[in-house]
């Protein structure tokens, strides 16, 4: 399959909302300095920068009831989904970036409903040293950037499970997720009783990379949507210093490199989450331009003799 010629449209949420450290609100400016949009263009995609959508400040309280700062975080989600889903609706590819990974549930409930409508099959890839998959009953921090795909799969507040509509946005069946090193204890628990499909570092080293995309993809086809999102902290903090969460042993930048070459290859994305640089955490920008290197190489870029 080859790379699908739509246009893109690029924003961002600048907030850190759902985070527990200060500083992923600079990450949509951190990538465009970094040169995000001029490389998809330079790669001849038709890409244009819709600037940021807006949301309240971060008041930077403590956890309520199991959530820190529920309130913001809705308000945030659906200024994404709103420009998510009119950016689909218009047949352009949304990229949204971040932020924190908690505005993964606006992104995603709004595919899922373009997907509902026009009867597409999802197939999410969730990029991510982190499961995400925590509830306001067992979260550590009360981070909603923690929850976002236990909500999206119907286990969160009313506000955030059925932010597209009524309902759960997705299923777990629908999500692959890859490059997993950190998980709670009882988020484990709640991963293995719904079942989600995880590529955790440990099978990435035992099988590789190629095994692991050619199973993660396995089951596409032209009616599929293929949504990323990624989480630069399943980077390998040595390469991508810039995050709030940071978990050592993960993707170093050849395994990274395959990961992205092999989802262009099997059409590219959809649609796409670029969150967690955190600049306050990185140096010289080099979290944000390592991610606009991986962006063009999911958007086709290679460096492939042998083809
Ligand atoms: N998107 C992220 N970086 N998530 C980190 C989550 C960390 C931890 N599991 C928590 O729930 O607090
Ligand atoms: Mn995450
Ligand atoms: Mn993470």
């Amino acid at each position: 399959m080859s790379l699908k010629p739509q246009p893109v449209s690029v924003f961002g949420a600048p907030t850190d909302v759902g985070a527990g450290r200060r500083g992923a609100s600079m990450g949509p400016e951190a990538l465009r300095v970094a040169g995000l949009v001029e490389a998809l263009v330079r790669r001849g995609v038709d890409a244009v920068d819709r600037g940021d959508v807006a949301g309240p400040r971060n008041p930077w309280q403590k956890p309520v009831d199991g959530y820190r700062h529920l309130d913001e975080v809705v308000a945030w989600n659906r200024a994404v989904m709103a420009l998510a889903s009119a950016e689909l609706e218009a047949g352009r590819m949304p990229v949204m970036l971040g932020g924190d990974h908690c505005l993964a549930v606006g992104s995603i409930a709004a595919v899922a409903r373009h997907c509902r409508a026009t009867g597409k099959r999802l197939r999410v890839l969730w990029l991510d040293a982190h499961a995400d998959f925590n509830t306001s009953a067992i979260t550590p921090s009360g981070n909603v950037h923690g929850m976002p795909v236990a909500c999206l799969c119907g286990l969160g507040p009313d506000a955030l499970v059925h932010l597209g509509g009524p309902g759960p946005a997705i299923s777990p069946s629908e999500v692959r997720q890859i490059g997993i090193r950190s998980v709670d204890a009882q988020e484990k628990r709640l991963v293995r009783e719904h079942g989600l499909d995880i590529y955790d570092m440990r099978y990435i080293d035992e099988v590789g990379m190629k095994q692991v995309m050619e199973e993660a993809l396995a089951g596409l086809d032209a009616n599929t949507h293929l949504h990323v999102s990624f989480d630069v902290d399943v980077l390998d903090p040595a390469i991508a210093p810039g995050t709030g969460t940071r978990v050592p042993g993960g993707l170093d930048y050849r395994e990274a490199q395959l990961m992205m070459e092999m989802i262009a290859d099997a059409g590219g994305a959809d649609s796409l989450d670029l969150v967690e640089v955190n600049p306050a955490l990185d140096k010289r920008n080099r979290t944000a331009r390592l991610a606009v290197d991986l962006v063009e190489s999911l958007f086709g870029k290679s460096t492939l003799m042998r083809d």
